[in-house]
């Protein structure tokens, strides 16, 4: 049996159509819902810029808004975690995400940070509680 070659452009492009129509038809349900992301990022490391403008991009393609939460790198980990808490508690946040490694000058816990996403918001699939 010969190979099949696999593009994995044409696999992402079907996905964001899918999920662009999924969008879409939540909102045709409800007119008021509008999908929210948040993506929080302590420091600025390059590579996770590049990374969290990918995850902006596609999120826009899709219908989803976006926010980008920078936080500085000599944010502590109680502060961080405060700021989880307060998106874990927002109804109006149906998503998070942590970019990792998290670029801070004080030491973080990594699995503390990223277990401190509720589950029910945990859109990368970090949290061990899932
Ligand atoms: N919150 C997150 N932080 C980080 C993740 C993540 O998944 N969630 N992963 C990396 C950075 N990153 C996304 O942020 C990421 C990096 C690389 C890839 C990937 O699939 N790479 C492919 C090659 C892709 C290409 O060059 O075309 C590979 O390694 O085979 C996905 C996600 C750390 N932080």
């Amino acid at each position: 049996m010969a190979a099949k070659v696999i593009s994995g452009t044409e696999v992402a492009r079907s996905i964001e159509n899918d999920l662009r129509q999924q969008v879409s038809e939540m909102r045709r349900l409800s007119a008021s819902f509008q999908p929210r992301m948040a993506i929080v990022q302590v420091g600025g490391r390059e590579d996770s810029n590049v990374y969290i403008r990918m995850k902006l991009k596609a999120a826009e393609n899709i219908g989803i808004l976006a926010e980008h939460i920078k936080l500085p790198r000599d944010c502590t980990q109680p502060e961080l975690l405060t700021k989880l808490a307060a998106l874990n508690d927002s109804p109006l946040v149906h998503g998070i995400i942590v970019q990792m490694p998290v670029d801070s000058i004080h030491s973080m816990d990594a699995h503390l940070i990223t277990d401190a996403v509720s589950p029910q918001k945990d859109i990368d699939g970090y949290n061990d509680h899932d």
